[in-house]
């Protein structure tokens, strides 16, 4: 193999970090993943060390090139998860604070009241988000909050507030950056323009020197430093957030795709250039950009459910058993009115209700695991269909992540849907889809061979007639009704702890 052939993709997620070295036909030459831990220093607080995820990246960087000659790497692709964000010191790139994970529900009561105070409808129509604390700005003003409380500091540029890739594009590139697509989803973009918004930043009490330069999704980024055996200087060619990334793996961009990828939570998206508020409880955001002025920018509507995957974690864990297991005994097994809500830290899309809380509801004294287990499955179906009916008429659920490798959930999710399901046969679809747009950007191959590159999939038809299908989704709606039936935040505090800075 020629020297400069291969992409090496990164994958920065919330549970781990992906390496994947990917060859000139889009092939997977090798793949590495690195665990990365969470700490939950209060209820609803969720928080990751900014160290230990650039060891994550080190260490699966490292093990995926182990074998591989590190010369061979045309080019870097990074998707990354999104709207978490951390604090750091310009001078020296260390952390001021930890990351405050985009599951961490600590600024409900701040959202409520700029609700309160009418900011919401500004928000959603500058941002095409709501005014929820899963979005970056609220968790920016936090961080500022407690260290730089009067903003000097941010106004004086000592300090950098980023996401998730610019704290990457930081630390190996030397650069405050941040790609457009991540910061579509900070909620201080305006969606329509690409660029930071200047009365929100006012809203949300955040100065703009405190903020990275947006960048579109294929740079310009800088070249790589310290990141061993890679050689300095290899260029980042591609960023994307990964849920972006995953559609374009999904060749996104081929018109009428929809995508559900299924991970903690689970992201649907498809692109569409209506830039207009809709209120179908969708967010609208920014898919990717291949420069920042509006032309290049392919719109997207997206709506987020924060439990899946995570769903599935939480009852193994608390009945001692293996989420594979927990599917086993799902198969087969009727839920039998039994529906688990699973709104541990509210619902997002499409109710964005943050005073919504998880619900058992129809058991009978009959009622064992199996019926809890397909509950558990089927929480993450009827979520994923709710958003995909509201995102328009599809005949096809194309579906990826760790979760969708598992089939009971994907016939579940077609019996539900009254869809094809199209599971992905090709996994880390969000690292393959960084490493897509990198050798698109890099001219490693070109948009007419990317078309081509294969794209395997198992198909899942419904088996369920339509009847049925109302009648099921009725009865998960009026669950949904009983978990929303309550006006208690979950995560509303009175004081907050001291930071803990950015170590564990
Ligand atoms: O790391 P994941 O796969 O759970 O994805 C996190 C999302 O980007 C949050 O929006």
């Amino acid at each position: 193999m020629a020297r400069g052939e291969v992409i090496l993709a990164i994958d920065q997620g919330t549970s781990s970090t992906k390496a994947l070295l990917v060859d000139r036909h889009g092939h997977v030459l090798a793949s590495a993943s690195a665990p990365l831990g969470q700490t939950h220093p209060r209820p609803g607080w969720v928080e990751q060390s900014p160290a230990e995820v650039l060891a994550s990246v080190t260490a699966a960087t490292r093990s995926c090139l182990d074998g591989h000659d590190p010369a061979l790497v045309a080019a870097v692709g990074i998707s990354n998860q999104r709207e978490s964000m951390l604090l750091w010191e310009r001078s020296t790139g260390e952390p001021v604070t930890p990351i405050i994970s985009w599951q961490d529900r600590r600024t409900a009561a701040r959202c409520a009241s700029l609700v309160a105070d009418g900011f919401g409808e500004t928000v959603r129509d500058v941002t095409g988000l709501p005014l929820d604390p899963m979005f970056s700005a609220t968790k920016g003003a936090w961080l500022l909050d407690h260290a730089d409380p009067d903003r000097s500091r941010s106004r004086n540029g000592d300090l950098c507030l980023g996401t998730v890739d610019s704290w990457l594009l930081s630390r190996f590139g030397g650069e405050h950056l941040i790609e457009i697509g991540n910061a579509a989803r900070t909620q201080l973009l305006d969606a329509r323009a690409g660029r930071w918004d200047p009365g929100l930043l006012e809203v949300f009490g955040i100065p703009s020197q405190v903020l990275p330069r947006v960048v579109a999704s294929t740079g310009p980024f800088p070249t790589v430093r310290g990141l061993p055996p890679l050689p300095d200087g290899v260029p980042v060619a591609a960023v994307l957030g990964d849920s972006h990334a995953a559609l374009f793996a999904h060749a996104g961009w081929r018109p009428g795709r929809v995508k559900a990828t299924y991970g903690t939570g689970s992201s649907v998206m498809a692109l569409s250039q209506d830039t207009t508020a809709a209120d179908t409880g969708l967010c609208r955001t920014i898919a990717w950009a291949t420069g920042t002025e509006s032309g290049a920018i392919a719109h997207a509507v997206e709506g987020n459910i924060l439990s899946a995957g995570s769903t599935l974690r939480w009852l193994a864990e608390t009945v001692g058993r293996t989420p594979a297991e927990l599917a086993d005994l799902a198969d087969g097994a009727s839920s039998d009115g039994v529906h688990l809500v699973p709104a541990f830290g509210g619902l997002a899309a499409p109710w964005w209700d943050s005073n919504a809380q998880a619900t058992l509801v129809g058991m009978t004294l009959a009622t064992r695991l199996p019926q809890i287990a397909r509950a558990a499955l089927e929480s993450i179906a009827f979520q994923v269909e709710d958003v995909v009916a509201a995102a328009g008429p599809h005949e096809v659920l194309l579906a990826d992540g760790g979760a969708a490798a598992n089939p009971t959930l994907m016939q579940i999710q077609a019996d539900i849907s009254g869809r094809k399901v199209h599971q992905s046969l090709v996994s880390d679809l969000s690292a393959i889809g960084a490493a897509h747009l990198a050798g698109l950007t890099c001219g490693l191959w070109t948009q007419s061979e990317l078309e081509e590159f294969d794209r395997p999939v198992r198909v899942f038809s419904p088996r369920t007639g339509a009847a049925e299908r109302r009648r099921t989704r009725t009865a998960w709606h009026q669950a949904v009704a009983r978990a929303r039936a309550t006006d208690q935040p979950t995560c509303d505090k009175p004081t907050d702890p001291p930071l803990t800075g950015g170590t564990p």
